[in-house]
């Protein structure tokens, strides 16, 4: 996948520009989250395609330069699907849930990849490769290559950088790690084609998990910072659930020491929500928080 991705991003830009992400858009070549001719624009340009399911697909944005794009990138997200459905039956399990609450709740989910190709930067210290953002997903598979670092996660209220491990994948999981069966999570992948991957797990977990769990799990802030030596390429699998579920804090998560703090809503709401507002840390959670002008941003990071 890194191999037809970068040498899509190679093409000289007529060609990749064939492909163009339309302003206010999602989808194709291009920037998004661009919403004034005064912003600064983050330095990278991404491919983002809708994969699953077939309607989200834009066909004419998929690349057929390389020509082995297409069929990869199938091949690839099949296997990120089976790990996400995975992962979120042992999250479930972490949280003592049935191992399929998360994916029998999800219905038919939503998968998208994007490929985010930053180039070089002569004055790094100046603009971010992609601004600070938690992602609108339930679970997002990180794939960065080994070249150059760039992905950083707050911790403990500073930047820390994520390295690359060679053939590591990122996933992000659950604030009580001990809690956690690492070793059965890399059993599961081993047994998989991605039998070659390592799992990075990190701590904290994205929207849908901290809604869902009345905010036990959290969406983890991270952004990627630019180089003055090597480009960098990461390709990002973000799983949802579908359009039209409906979700909020599960019962189980809602007691009076901890009162429901989000409201019910769908995929399909919040991703709206989310591609038409400015990346800026966790402000998109805002949307489904109960009282949000009373939540201070300390309680929720
Ligand atoms: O390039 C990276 O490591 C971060 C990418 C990312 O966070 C995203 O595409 O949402
Ligand atoms: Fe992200």
């Amino acid at each position: 996948m890194e191999k037809v991705t970068r040498e899509f991003f190679m093409l000289p830009l007529e060609e990749k520009e064939k492909y163009p992400m339309a302003p206010g858009g999602i989808q194709g070549y291009g920037h998004a989250f661009v919403f004034s001719e005064d912003q600064k624009l983050d330095w990278s340009n991404m491919l983002a395609l809708g994969v699953e399911p077939a309607f989200i697909r834009q066909p004419k944005l998929w690349p057929t330069n390389p020509a082995s794009f297409k069929e990869t990138l199938e091949k690839y997200s099949g296997e990120i699907r089976e790990l996400c459905r995975r992962l979120l039956a042992h999250i479930a399990e972490t949280l003592g849930l049935a191992p399929g609450t998360f994916n029998d709740m999800f219905g038919e989910a939503v998968q998208a990849v994007r490929m985010n190709f930053y180039p070089p930067c002569p004055r790094p210290e100046l603009v971010l490769g992609l601004s600070a953002h938690s992602d609108g997903s339930a679970v997002t598979v990180l794939q960065q290559d080994m070249s150059c670092a760039g992905l950083q996660v707050v911790k403990d209220g500073t930047w820390v950088p994520v390295l690359p491990i060679p053939h590591a994948l990122v996933i992000n999981l659950g604030d009580t790690l001990e809690a956690i069966s690492i070793h059965s999570l890399i059993g599961f992948i081993s047994n998989s084609v991605l039998h070659t991957a390592v799992i990075v797990i990190l701590e904290r977990m994205y929207v849908y998990v901290q809604v869902l769990t009345n905010g036990r799990y959290k969406s983890v802030e991270h952004r990627a910072v630019t180089s003055d030596k090597k480009d960098r390429l990461s390709i990002v699998t973000f799983y949802a659930p579908a359009y039209d579920v409906e979700l909020g804090p599960l019962p189980e998560f809602v007691t009076d020491d901890t009162p429901c703090r989000y409201r019910r809503f769908n995929h399909g709401e919040y991703s709206r929500h989310y591609v038409t507002s400015k990346l800026e840390g966790k402000k998109t959670l805002e949307f489904a928080k109960i009282n949000s002008t009373t939540t201070t941003v300390t309680e929720e990071n």
